[in-house]
């Protein structure tokens, strides 16, 4: 052991390696105790209740053609700052207006910057379904969700035990809304079909590296069953990456930085699309 690392009382080294996602949960887990003082689950459940019922986005994403699934995203672990999104409903009419199927708000604020207002902002701008990308690990999360809106609602495998995961699952679809779970490899990719996912979304980006390798999905796709709608998450800039992934199966590519950083994101939508459409872009297997 290093001496210069630091221990605690007992000893044990305080300095293992963390990876990103133990750090963003951890913070996630402060900040829903702090919402769930100020607003307690009943409340919760009641405004959850009176919101608009859910669109559904599992049918939105098995429509003809690679969907596009358009991302307000602020920052991230990876990247830092990536845009100023003064009004996120601004940019999500944008997103719609470029044939966005449908779009994903990040709302966990410590290092993506964003919040649950931005998802009820975007949930009133736009006709489409809308989808709370967070680190969802608790129901309380699940309600809050609907609360603001959610038709879909992210569960990252690697970041659940399987009974909370196959729990909020159910949870989530028990409120209309449709479960989108994000897994990063072969077991991961098991685990989710266990729990009954109907979405599955490969995620390119390693959580420990936040490197984005597009092979992955091409290795875990096609193990999915053909009814699994499958989603590509990461490292869509452009065209020729969506054309990369529905080669390999996708139902529809998840895509944040290639749109936050463009100069018009409604174009830059529309050209997905449009290559999402094209005859010569292979169809999933249905
Ligand atoms: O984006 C990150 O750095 C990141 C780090 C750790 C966990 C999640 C992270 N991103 C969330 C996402 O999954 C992406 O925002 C989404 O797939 C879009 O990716 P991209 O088009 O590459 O911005």
């Amino acid at each position: 052991m290093n001496a210069d690392e630091p221990q605690d009382d007992d000893g044990a080294n305080t300095a293992a390696p963390v990876s990103v996602l133990d750090e963003i949960i951890a913070g996630v887990r402060e900040d829903v105790e702090t919402r769930q003082q100020q607003v307690p689950l009943a409340d919760v459940k009641r405004l959850a209740a009176a919101a608009p019922p859910p669109r559904d986005a599992h049918a939105a994403l098995r429509r003809p053609g690679v969907a596009v699934i358009a991302e307000v995203k602020r920052a991230s672990p990876s990247r830092g700052q990536l845009a100023d999104i003064p009004d996120p409903a601004d940019l999500a009419t944008e997103y719609a207006g470029g044939g966005a199927r449908c779009i994903s708000v990040l709302t966990e604020g410590r290092w993506f910057g964003g919040s649950l207002d931005d998802l009820a902002a975007v949930r009133a701008a736009v006709d489409v379904p809308v989808l709370r990308k967070d680190f969802v690990v608790s129901s309380y999360q699940v309600h809050e969700a609907r609360a603001h809106g959610a038709d879909m609602v992210l569960l990252i495998v690697a970041a659940l035990e399987q009974n909370v995961l196959t729990g909020l699952l159910e949870r989530i679809e028990s409120l209309g809304m449709t479960a989108l779970v994000e897994v990063h490899d072969e077991e991961e990719a098991d685990r989710a079909m266990e729990a009954g996912a109907r979405v599955i979304g490969v995620n390119a980006r390693n959580l420990r590296t936040l490197e984005v390798d597009r092979s992955v999905f091409e290795r875990i796709a096609p193990g999915l069953p053909n009814n699994v709608v499958k989603i590509a998450e990461s490292g869509v800039r452009g065209p020729h990456d969506l054309i990369r992934y529905a080669s390999a199966g996708a139902d529809a590519v998840l895509v944040g930085e290639g749109l936050v950083t463009h100069k018009s994101p409604r174009d830059a939508v529309a050209e997905l699309v449009n290559a999402g459409n094209h005859p010569a872009t292979p169809r999933p297997v249905r």
